[in-house]
């Protein structure tokens, strides 16, 4: 069997994959993320998007279980991120922002530990290793170590390493940010392929408008912790007129330009994640 065989997705199923109800994080007296709510459908590419420090990294860090709500609910294929946390780990991936592959090792080991990590029984994990090599396309760098990989090629390692396990849902934060525009399409491209050949659910944040609209069947945008508007990027770019792109739809919900003119937090990001990345 190959990769895509066996997550078991039910097209069909009409129930969300994803669900919160006013999910909500506190720091102190600050809201970051204040009474989200929103549904996924089971094998949508649902993207968040809003400007920095909009809340996105911490709702996804309470969707997968990293970072305790203050209120309200979230549930992921239908376990509490609360009550049944580590079910809800196992039904997930998550690729973060910070970089999840050790550069000392190779592709292959460092696939080995998240295999062991994720509990695949020794007998099946040589093959799931090989089967999520052969899907990514990492056959001939597999005994590389990470050190030498491209930034594009480390992402899809740390795509291959969240996937080991075949998750409902996998949770992408940022996964494009520092690549150069061809390591940012293979990625992309990547993203389409699981979805479309493994039906898997994808959650992602990006700073890149157009991409998000390429890519998402529905975005959410944030702004001030909170959901301002959701829907296709077609209905949003509709409703602002003809010729309305998601840049424009995005500065006529939050007045912040995404794409351009980074500030201090977002320049200092790209610049230590592109160092990262080489
Ligand atoms: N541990 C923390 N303690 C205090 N404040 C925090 C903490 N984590 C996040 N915040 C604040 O919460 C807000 C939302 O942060 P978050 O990282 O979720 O935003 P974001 O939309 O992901 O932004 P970016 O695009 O820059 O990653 C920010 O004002 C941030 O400073």
């Amino acid at each position: 069997m190959g990769w895509t065989g066996g997550i078991g997705r039910s097209q069909e199923q009409s129930e969300p994959i994803l669900a919160t109800s006013a999910l909500t994080r506190r720091f102190g007296s600050f809201t970051a993320v204040d009474e989200l709510t929103i549904s996924v459908a089971p094998g949508e590419v649902f993207g968040l998007l809003g400007p920095n420090g909009a809340g996105k990294s911490t709702a996804i860090k309470m969707l997968t279980t990293l970072l305790p709500p203050s209120s309200g609910k979230a549930a992921i294929a239908g376990f509490d991120v609360r009550q049944q946390a580590a079910a809800v780990r196992r039904a997930i991936g998550y690729v973060p922002q910070a970089l999840s592959a050790d550069a000392d090792l190779t592709g292959y080991e460092n696939l080995l530990i998240f295999a062991k990590l994720y509990d695949i029984p020794a007998k099946q994990r040589q093959q799931r290793i090989r089967d999520v090599i052969e899907f990514m396309g990492l056959q001939s760098v597999a005994h590389r170590i990470v050190r030498q990989y491209s930034g594009g090629t480390i992402r899809r390692l740390e795509v291959a390493q969240s996937i080991l396990h075949k998750p409902q849902v996998l949770f992408l934060d940022e996964p494009t940010v520092g690549l150069d525009p061809i390591a940012r399409s293979s990625v992309w491209e990547l993203v389409q392929q699981l979805r479309h050949e493994s039906g898997t659910t994808i959650v992602l944040t990006t700073h890149f408008l157009e991409e998000a609209d390429r890519l998402c069947d529905r975005v959410a945008i944030l702004h001030g912790g909170k959901v301002i508007t959701v829907g296709t990027p077609a209905q949003l770019k509709a409703s602002l007129g003809e010729n309305a792109t998601l840049d424009d739809v995005f500065i006529h919900y939050t007045g912040d330009r995404l794409t351009s003119g980074a500030n201090y937090r977002e320049t200092s990001k790209i610049r230590r994640t592109a160092k990262r990345l080489g």
